[in-house]
């Protein structure tokens, strides 16, 4: 018997809102911020930049820039308590930590209950800051070591590496950190995104949708995908493996992961300033066979790329970290790092003219029946 309505399962190719935040264009493989394009972004501008631009709509002026970079410099700041949270769940994975951290945020700070755009905005630019902060925090303390204050002198990316590792950052290494990040700020209707829009639809605070998108972005078919690339590199060794790996995959009909995309049918765009890098850092550092892996996956993945089958931003995001010395378990809380500013301002447009976000199932269970008693049963 065929269904009486057609079911979009997973809301695959359905459209619930307007946006005017990024545009993906699928078919073409562009992606772009509020009209401007993802290479434009990742090769001439900042993540502080990139968050003003998101938020407010357009590029800022160099006043604009330099106030707005105060702001987020001024909430590098934790209430007390948080690192006591940190150190109490400290041998937990980073992602269930920061979530954990994030959500004590919302009961430790009175502001993060008010409900405007004002109050989201604001709570946003501080969370930006915030994030970092408890990630690296955490690593510290996971380690024995006490957190390092962050430097009001550095940039986001540069602040974020200094307080993750105690030293100071290369520009190139500090400038790749900040590319990850504009790459990664914002994707329109991506499941971390969308399910923080339900938790604004019911008029809840920005703190409890950002909880929400955390706990969304950690699963490998989403955010945690750059970890699993790892792994999957690791467990291939050496680039004359990938051939057989790959056939083995798709002979078992697993996905490869670090390939495809619910909208994408071309190369997802972000993922060649992902692959420069690689490529780049592997020479820098004495260990280019970290980038012939990936190829050789890629090489192997390239009859099934007719069917819209490519790398996304992830397959190669997971290497760079790697040769920075990162761990692994970091990959998921980094993406979250950079997707704030998509968050805040999915949050903010969403509760403009807000609607409870509510769709159908579509009952397939028992007939009606009897209530039996459960000594009758
Ligand atoms: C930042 C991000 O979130 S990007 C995504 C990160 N995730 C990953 O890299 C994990 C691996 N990829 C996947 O699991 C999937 O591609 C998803 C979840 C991202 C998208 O899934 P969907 O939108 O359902 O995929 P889609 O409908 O395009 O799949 C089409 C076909 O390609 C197959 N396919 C999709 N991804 C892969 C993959 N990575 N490897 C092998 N086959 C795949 C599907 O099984 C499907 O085959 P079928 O028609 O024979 O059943
Ligand atoms: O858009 C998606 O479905 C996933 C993605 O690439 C992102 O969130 O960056």
């Amino acid at each position: 018997m065929s269904d009486p309505v057609k079911i979009n399962r997973g809301l695959k190719g359905v459209y619930f809102e307007r946006s005017g935040v990024s545009d993906i264009d699928g078919a073409a493989g562009e992606l772009s911020y509020r009209g401007y394009s993802i290479h434009d972004l990742a090769t001439q501008s900042t993540f502080e930049e990139v968050c003003y631009l998101l938020i407010f709509g357009e590029l800022p002026t160099a006043d604009q820039l330099s106030a707005f970079d105060a702001r987020l410099k001024a909430a590098r700041t934790l209430p007390d308590g948080i690192h006591d949270i940190i150190r109490a769940c400290q041998h937990g994975h980073p992602m269930d930590v920061l979530r954990t951290a994030v959500s004590a945020l919302a009961a430790l700070e009175p502001q993060s209950q008010e409900v405007s755009e004002e109050a989201f905005i604001d709570n946003g630019i501080r969370l930006t800051s915030q994030v970092p902060m408890i990630i690296a925090a955490h690593e510290a303390i996971r380690n024995g070591r006490n957190p390092v204050p962050a430097d009001p002198t550095l940039s986001h990316a540069a602040n974020w590496l200094w307080m993750l590792k105690g030293e100071r950052p290369s520009d190139e290494a500090a400038r790749l950190a900040d590319v990850d990040f504009i790459l990664h700020a914002e994707h329109g209707s991506n499941a971390s995104s969308f399910a923080a829009r339900v938790t604004i639809g019911t008029e809840a605070n920005l703190h409890g949708a950002i909880v929400t998108a955390l706990s969304t972005l950690a699963g490998p078919a989403h955010g945690g995908a750059a970890e699993d690339v790892m792994k999957m590199v690791a467990e291939i060794g050496t680039p004359e493996n990938a051939a057989a790996y790959v056939k083995a995959k798709r002979a078992a009909r697993e996905a490869v992961t670090g390939f495809g995309h619910r909208v994408y049918r071309k190369e997802d765009p972000r993922a060649r300033h992902m692959r420069d890098g690689v490529r780049q850092l592997g020479e820098e550092m004495g260990a280019p066979e970290w980038y012939e892996i990936l190829q050789a996956v890629v090489e192997a993945m390239k009859p099934y790329a007719r069917h819209g089958l490519n790398v996304n931003v992830d397959f190669y995001s997971g290497v760079i970290y790697q040769l920075h010395g990162i761990p692994m378990d970091l990959y998921v809380p980094i993406f979250a790092i950079g997707r704030m500013p998509g968050w805040v301002i999915q949050c903010v447009e969403q509760l403009r003219g807000n609607i409870l976000i509510r769709p159908l199932t579509l009952y397939n269970g028992p007939d009606p029946r009897a209530y039996v008693p459960v000594e009758q049963r």
